[in-house]
């Protein structure tokens, strides 16, 4: 366990240490440790109930650990209070589980949101914006005024995918970009993430539990389990490494160190 593969000659953006998280008795982030380097398409993967969203909501200030740190370009962003965090978040572009798009706001306006709110920028400059984002992201500018409730889940994640690199944020996070999404469709979106992330040169992380999604979209993968990093390596080592949390996680396999409840009786005794 917490072999970080860390290369020291990367610019680290995100320097996780000793990260703990517990709701009541159920301790969900264990002192938990991660890097995130510069430029890179980091993705974590666990299974269900594994602390995944509980990390990303640490990151971005939406949760208050217990104890640890989370250092981003050097700044320890726990415990920063309203304004100091909402300056870091300015950098962030986040693309949601289900894209969570403004129903009383039209596609463009969505797209334009933190532009407007958080950054300032007038409406018709947002307006033009607005189009050239949903056009990297293969929407023409008839999607503009349409609603969301008009489109599918495919198109809303291309529109909740605009809108996070709208503002050009230096750092993306992805909530399971392709829960929801059939798998053409959910390919799509991942070559998009891709080349967005790329031409933004910015750092992606992503939290997900399908596999053939982190494996298109990552440069590394790291494995949550038990509230650490059970695994973190390049790509490409995780169908060889003999790491049997990635082993039994990547070919679904009952048998093996995750224990998973199958019973309501396994739950009570857990
Ligand atoms: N606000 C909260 N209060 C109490 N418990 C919570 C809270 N948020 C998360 N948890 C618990 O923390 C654990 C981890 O949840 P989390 O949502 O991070 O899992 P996950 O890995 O993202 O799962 P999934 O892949 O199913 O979304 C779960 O047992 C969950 O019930």
């Amino acid at each position: 366990m917490n072999d970080h593969s860390q290369a020291p000659n990367k610019n680290v953006r995100m320097k996780i240490r000793g990260l703990t998280k517990a709701f009541g008795k159920k301790i969900v982030l264990n002192n938990l440790d991660l890097d995130v380097y510069a430029g890179e398409s980091l993705v974590v993967i666990g299974g269900s109930g594994t602390g995944k969203s509980v990390l990303l909501k640490c990151i971005l200030g939406l949760l208050k650990p217990d104890s640890g740190s989370i250092e981003i370009n050097g700044q320890d962003i726990v415990g920063l209070n309203g304004d100091a965090m909402e300056s870091v978040r300015r950098k962030f572009g986040m693309l949601f589980q289900y894209a969570a798009l403004f129903d009383s706001l039209t596609i463009w306006e969505n797209v334009a949101f933190g532009l407007m709110q958080a950054h300032g920028v007038p409406k018709d400059k947002a307006y033009k914006i607005a189009i050239e984002k949903l056009s990297q992201v293969g929407l023409g500018e008839s999607f503009a005024t349409k609603n969301p409730a008009e489109l599918s889940s495919g198109m809303k994640k291309r529109v909740g995918l605009a809108r996070a690199i709208a503002t050009s944020p230096d750092t993306l996070f992805f909530d399971e970009p392709t829960t929801g999404l059939d798998p053409v469709m959910g390919d799509v979106i991942d070559r998009l993430i891709v080349q967005s992330v790329k031409e933004l040169g910015a750092t992606g992380l992503t939290i997900t539990h399908d596999m053939d999604s982190a494996k298109r979209i990552s440069d590394r993968i790291a494995m949550l389990y038990d509230g650490k990093i059970a695994w973190v390596g390049p790509t490409k080592d995780i169908e060889t490494t003999d790491n049997p949390y990635v082993h039994q996680f990547i070919n679904g396999l009952l048998e093996g160190p995750i224990k998973v409840s199958v019973t309501s009786s396994d739950r009570a005794a857990e």
